[in-house]
């Protein structure tokens, strides 16, 4: 038997019993809830991932919805102890869902939500963070500083990498992919080079349009290529960042092979998921490579980093915080509280999973409907007309 969770309740004696395996930012995501006859639970356990029994414990007889996180095991276990007590609904506090399994959920009639769009930016711009701190070597720098080894300006000193005319390349060029390819083609002036298995067309003829601008104000003009394959990506170029979902195509993208074919100086980052990259392959490559360096936001076993990571003076690593900004953080909570909701209340689906927009004004009541749900069609869930 697992041990009773602690939990926060509000609105005691709301018709629907919705459980949120933690405390999420914001009280705007709880009010909504509550507004809709929602008792909510939200576990405050003090442990960071909470266990399939530990979740069990918390779903108990009767529940109707949970939102959860993306660190939990969501498979058939959960699925069948959420559907046992009259679940309908489920949603991970974040876009990427290789977390959960769908086709268990599928299969119990349960939905799925995540929280696209909310969050592209934000994290679009850690991956830019990341891209300038490992080609400015600004953590390296910051270290010595503090150490009280900086004992004047030198020729030599922390020399790093210029972006601008430089080749940024994309992989997986989706909501993230394209926003951060945006950033650093608009701010650093960098050519773009993407792969993905979607021609971005919007992302094309924004660097098509911005190249335009430039060569019409007399300066260089930014160029852009869709690669016919991941590896001509790394062979061409200068700073590479991975936004794919992961799946069993992306699993170990990059691997040791892959990594010898990068420039020696290259830089990579990983806003994605831990596991797109081979991390044992990559702290061989780095020890290999002083002069490649590398931006991590996610691991391959996180919390925890493969041996020898943490000594790498050419690794930047933080603990997957691309998305965390308040606005985001709040929406996303906001996203995932309005999945479970729809499909308690039996509203349709929204039409339109990267137009969240209207479900984050908090001056006006969201739209009647789940913001994104990735079974609806399988579950043959209505499509609001929206
Ligand atoms: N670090 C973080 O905190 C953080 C935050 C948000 C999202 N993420 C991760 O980023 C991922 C992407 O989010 P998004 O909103 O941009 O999703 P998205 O679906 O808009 O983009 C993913 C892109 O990857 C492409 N893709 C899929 N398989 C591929 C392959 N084998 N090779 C190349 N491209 C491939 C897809 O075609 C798509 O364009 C999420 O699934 C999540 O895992 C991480
Ligand atoms: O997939 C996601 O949303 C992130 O990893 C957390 O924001």
């Amino acid at each position: 038997m697992a041990k009773p969770v602690s939990i926060e309740v509000y609105n005691p004696s709301g018709k629907y019993r919705v459980i949120s395996t933690k405390p999420m930012p914001g009280t705007r995501w709880i009010n909504l809830l509550i507004e809709q006859d929602c008792r909510v639970e939200i576990c405050t356990q003090k442990k960071t991932i909470l266990s399939v029994e530990d979740i069990i414990a918390l779903i108990g007889d009767k529940c109707d919805g949970v939102i959860g996180q993306l660190t939990e095991d969501w498979g058939e276990t959960l699925f069948s102890a959420l559907s046992r007590a009259g679940g309908k609904a489920f949603s991970n506090m974040a876009v990427g869902y290789n977390n959960v399994d769908v086709n268990a959920a599928t299969k119990y009639g349960v939905a799925v939500g995540n929280t696209p769009g909310v969050l592209t930016e934000t994290t679009a711009e850690l991956a830019a963070s990341l891209s300038l701190a490992a080609a400015r070597r600004i953590v390296e720098a910051d270290e010595f500083m503090r150490a009280g080894l900086y004992d004047g300006w030198l020729p030599h000193l922390f020399v790093g990498n210029l972006l601008k005319g430089q080749t940024v390349g994309v992989i997986g060029a989706g909501r993230i992919g394209s926003a951060y390819a945006r950033m650093m083609v608009e701010g650093f002036k960098m050519n773009l080079i993407y792969y993905d298995l979607y021609q971005s067309t919007r992302l094309e003829k924004f660097v098509t349009a911005y190249g335009q601008f430039l060569k019409a104000n007399g300066e260089q003009p930014v160029t852009w290529k869709r690669a016919s394959s991941m590896d001509e990506v790394l062979q061409e170029a200068d700073l590479i960042s991975l936004h794919p979902i992961l799946d069993k195509t992306t699993y170990h993208l990059v691997n040791k092979e892959r990594l010898s074919k990068m420039k020696k100086e290259a830089i990579l980052i990983n806003c994605s998921r831990g596991p797109v990259v081979d991390e044992v392959a990559l702290v061989e490559h780095l020890k290999e490579n002083p002069m490649f360096r590398v931006g991590l936001d996610v691991f391959e076993d996180e919390p925890y980093m493969k041996p020898g990571l943490a000594d790498m003076k050419n690794a930047i690593v933080v603990p997957h915080i691309a998305s965390a900004s308040k606005w985001t953080r709040e929406g996303m909570a906001t996203l995932a509280a309005l999945n479970v909701l729809g499909k308690i209340k039996g509203y349709p689906v929204w039409s339109d999973s990267n137009r969240v927009e209207p479900f984050l004004n908090e001056n006006a009541p969201p739209p009647a409907a789940s913001p994104s749900i990735v079974n609806g069609k399988a579950l043959g869930l209505p499509v609001s007309k929206l």
